[in-house]
């Protein structure tokens, strides 16, 4: 914990112990889940796992709600609105949103650490209407246009 840390309100209704970075400069804290009972995903099924957390966050902050590169790569597990969003004025229960990608059952355990969460920043918009926008070298090229591979 240092000075700049954001302090956010919590209350954490779960079993586990709050949510904690795992090393000094990690940028997201890993989500566990709250499970009464472990939950199997069968291939391409999803399932909103609980966590038993509920934050406030401040105004103008979002917390991300992201897969973990290690479930991903050795169990095919995702999020299927990855980054999931909660918003600063959002007062329910964090919920994770996984799925089963690979071809085999996955078992979430009570306790898991199923996603991680990063709490950014966000700036609001207000619409400036125009005529032309600033003309640029990328101008409206896309999808692959600066190459072909
Ligand atoms: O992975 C997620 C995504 C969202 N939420 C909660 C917090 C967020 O503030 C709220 C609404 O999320 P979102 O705006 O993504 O969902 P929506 O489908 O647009 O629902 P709503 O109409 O309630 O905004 O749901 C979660 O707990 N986990
Ligand atoms: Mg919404």
């Amino acid at each position: 914990m240092n000075t700049t840390n954001l302090p956010v309100k919590v209350i954490n209704q779960s079993k586990h112990a709050l949510p904690s970075y795992q090393t000094e400069h990690s940028a997201g804290m890993d989500l566990r889940a709250n499970l009464e009972a472990p939950v199997t995903l069968k291939p391409l099924q999803r399932a909103l796992i609980p966590t038993g957390l509920f934050i406030e966050l401040p105004e103008g902050h979002e917390a991300q709600i992201r897969p973990r590169s290690g479930l991903a790569y050795k169990h095919g597990i995702s999020i299927v609105n990855s980054p999931g969003t909660i918003d600063a004025d959002y007062r329910g229960e964090i919920k994770v949103l996984l799925v089963n990608l690979s071809d085999q059952e996955f078992v979430v355990e009570d306790g898991e650490r199923v996603a991680q969460m990063v709490v950014a920043r966000y700036e609001r918009v207000a619409w400036a209407q125009a005529e032309v926008l600033t003309d640029t070298e990328r101008g409206a090229g896309g999808y692959g246009s600066t190459g072909t591979k």
